[in-house]
């Protein structure tokens, strides 16, 4: 029987590929009046399917699509003053439309591995061309928003049917990068 558990719309209607020539777009907020729009220079990296709970996701989906690029290519072209910063506590300043909720740029300011990258929802791109996400980030943490434990095998063989190799954290090269970065500010590993 076909596998038919939902991920992401992007992901269920069958990824498209990355454009070469994409040089960036404009990000804009699900408002139908005054929407944020937040100017992308560039393509995006390291995109992936998110199901932490605090990356912004469509309504009734499990997963985000999320991506980073460096903070010097991101600017806010119209209605910045909708913006408000979801948890300033948080590694990734999350900044949303207090409208209607949608997530438009999140940056690492903290001393931090990703420090000076932004994490941005490619899917609110108004163009195409955007690079697909590569892997699937944080399963285990779609079962903190209410996904039922007895769904993830189909779930996470639906992610690999799709080609989004699915982890508990994020993939192994970025936690590598991650625990690099540690252990050179340690002293652990020489810098
Ligand atoms: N189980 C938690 C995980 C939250 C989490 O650690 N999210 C990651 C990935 S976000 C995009 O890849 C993270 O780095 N968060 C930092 C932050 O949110 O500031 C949950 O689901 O809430
Ligand atoms: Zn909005
Ligand atoms: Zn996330």
């Amino acid at each position: 029987m076909a596998n038919t558990a939902h991920i992401h719309p992007a992901v269920d209607a069958g990824l498209k590929s990355a454009d070469p020539n994409f040089g960036g777009g404009t990000l804009v907020c699900a408002c139908a009046d005054k929407p944020v729009k937040v100017r992308i220079e560039g393509q995006v990296a390291h995109n992936h399917a998110c199901g932490c709970t605090k990356c912004w996701k469509p309504a009734g989906t499990h997963f985000s699509i999320v991506a980073v690029v460096p903070h010097d290519k991101v600017t806010v072209l119209e209605n910045g003053d909708k913006l408000q910063v979801v948890d300033p506590s948080a590694l990734i300043q999350r900044h949303a439309c207090k409208e209607c909720g949608v997530h438009m740029y999140g940056p690492v300011e903290r001393e931090h591995a990703f420090q000076g990258l932004d994490f941005i929802h490619p899917e609110r791109f108004q163009e195409g061309g955007w690079a697909p996400p590569g892997f699937a980030a944080f399963v285990s943490s779609i079962i903190e928003s209410g996904v039922d434990p007895g769904q993830m095998d189909g779930i996470r063989s639906r992610l690999r049917e799709v080609g989004l190799e699915p982890y508990d954290c994020l993939s192994p090269g970025l936690m590598d990068y991650v625990a690099t970065w540690v252990a050179k500010k340690s002293g652990a590993l020489p810098s």
